[in-house]
């Protein structure tokens, strides 16, 4: 039975107001866990609605980069004030609008509102450098100028941490913002954006804006006005933007796939890799682009590792991410459902063991919700499908190989490089591990997944535009630099 009738309607936030589209069409925002659970109503905006909102972004951001950085400053740390009074109400939304369980929700904001005091701080930083010049009468220096209007397109599986870690770092720097988030976590986006209404941002530094990504999204990404992109998703949609914005030089900042492995070596402590890879793997229903994919073990300890692994693995309780009892919940979509589905039955196919899971649960009270049973396939080779494509889902590719440099040989086989991890005992393994891996993050003795919000985050290869997002590597994208030569 529908839940619709109640569900709020969320509007569009341009120039310090909240407003309907111009198209007075609005979509809704389903619940994962039950597909007839609407969250909200959002705007289905038009190209006139986007207009409006960079406009109001190009205007207000003359005034916000002649604030002081502390005083820009000031206002991230009120909207990281507004949204920790929001926190348990911000995760609720986030749970029955994208899956992820609610203690992930909550770790979530938590993760956003210290991204905000992060780059509130940044404000009182460095921006420039002193160069000695070769005219000993001179002065030579660097500072930096924020890049104009910058459009934010997000992906719905950290609906508050990758808009918040895309946004904040172009606010302290002085750029204005227009988000388009995801369809499916539009709502979340709102509250996020109502924080920072309530922080008393000026009329028009952020901007949010809701509708399809073919229509605002690439609309931003063609806008003449927008001087930056900043966006996270797909590696399809990802080269579409940056096609876009090169085309009319711009600036982009691409995040994108990943496929990434865990090594297991033979004098792993196996505990640990077992709760580590299905950490990384299976949490927040392995839809995250630093998630676990492929598990390549050594020989000697790969039935010991499968064992305990699958003794594990047996026990994920899988549900309602509202429900205290539920360790995973249900994809985020019917489309990843059915990429997900999709991608067991080629693993199957092309020859892979399936271990456990590999389709739907069997419990009737899930059966509306985009749910899928955490997956294992066993004796899995490199040239199979499952061990190359990014899935996005709830599945653990075993690879066994005889040697860590075997292991290390099979772990940049693929196109992606964002993020791998190595469980070892051993200094050379580590060493090797560091100097070899193509990745942008290396881990040792840690999970694939999360990041921490100070260092710099992104791949190589496929996997990003090459750049860094996070930590103080963020200036890099949204300033750009100005050489100062000065003489008296
Ligand atoms: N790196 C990561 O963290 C993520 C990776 N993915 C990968 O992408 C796959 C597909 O997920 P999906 O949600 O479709 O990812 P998309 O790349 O389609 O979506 C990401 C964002 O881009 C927007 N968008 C869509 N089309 C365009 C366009 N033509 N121009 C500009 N922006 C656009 C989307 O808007 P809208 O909501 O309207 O579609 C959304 O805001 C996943 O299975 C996964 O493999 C997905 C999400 C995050
Ligand atoms: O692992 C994380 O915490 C971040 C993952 C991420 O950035 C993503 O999935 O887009």
């Amino acid at each position: 039975m529908s839940t619709a009738v109640n569900a709020p309607t969320y509007q569009n936030y341009i120039n310090g107001e909240w407003s309907a589209s111009v198209s007075g069409q609005t979509v809704s925002s389903i619940s994962p866990a039950n597909k007839n659970e609407v969250v909200g109503y959002i705007q289905l905006s038009t190209p006139e609605d986007l207009d409006r909102a960079v406009q109001s972004a190009k205007h207000a951001q003359k005034a916000w980069r002649k604030l002081a950085g502390s005083a820009r400053g000031e206002f991230l740390y009120k909207a990281a004030n507004v949204m920790e009074k929001r926190l348990n109400e911000i995760a609720e939304t986030m749970t029955r609008e994208m899956g992820k369980t609610l203690p992930e929700a909550k770790g979530e904001t938590a993760r956003g509102i210290a991204i905000l005091r992060y780059y509130a701080g940044e404000g009182m930083r460095k921006v420039g450098d002193v160069i000695p010049s070769t005219d000993a009468d001179a002065l030579m220096f660097t500072t930096r100028v924020p890049l104009g209007v910058v459009g934010v397109i997000a992906p719905w599986n950290f609906p508050v941490a990758i808009p918040i870690w895309k946004m904040a770092p172009a606010l302290i720097y002085g750029n204005s913002v227009v988000l388009k988030p995801a369809q499916e976590t539009a709502v979340t986006a709102a509250k996020v954006i109502e924080c920072f209404a309530e922080a008393g941002f000026p009329a028009g530094v952020i901007n949010l804006i809701t509708g399809k990504g073919s229509v605002i999204g690439q609309g931003l990404a063609e806008h003449s006005d927008v001087s930056g992109i900043t966006f996270t998703g797909s590696n399809q949609v990802g080269k579409q933007v940056g096609q876009a914005c090169l085309a009319r030089g711009a600036k982009y900042q691409l995040e994108m796939g990943g496929k990434n492995p865990v090594i297991v070596a033979a004098d792993a402590d196996l505990d640990l890799a077992v709760d580590g890879t299905i950490s990384g793997g299976l949490r927040s229903t392995g839809q995250k682009c630093t998630a676990t994919s492929r598990v390549i073990v050594l020989s000697e300890v790969y039935d010991e590792f499968r064992e305990k692994l699958m003794a594990k693995v047996r026990t994920i309780k899988v549900g309602n991410g509202l429900e205290g009892d539920t360790w995973m919940g249900p994809c985020a979509n019917e489309n990843q459902l059915e990429t997900v589905l999709s991608y067991i039955q080629k693993g199957i196919e092309e020859g892979a063991e399936l271990l456990h899971g590999g389709g739907r649960p069997e419990d009737p009270a899930l059966a509306d919700g985009f749910f899928v049973t955490p997956t294992v396939f066993d004796n899995v080779t490199s040239s199979m499908t499952i061990s190359k494509e990014e899935i996005f889902g709830p599945v653990l590719a075993l690879i066994k190989v005889d040697t860590i440099e075997q292991a290390i040989e099979a772990a940049n086989e693929v196109e992606f490089g964002l993020s791998a991890s190595i469980y070892t005992a051993s200094i050379s393994n580590l060493l090797s591990f560091i100097q070899d891996m193509d990745a942008g993050l290396v881990r040792v003795n840690a999970e694939t997944a999360g990041v921490e919000l100070q260092a710099p985050f992104g791949g190589m290869k496929q996997s990003s535009s090459h750049s860094r997002e996070q930590g103080q590597a963020a200036i890099e994208f949204f300033t750009a630099i100005k050489t100062v030569f000065v003489k008296a």
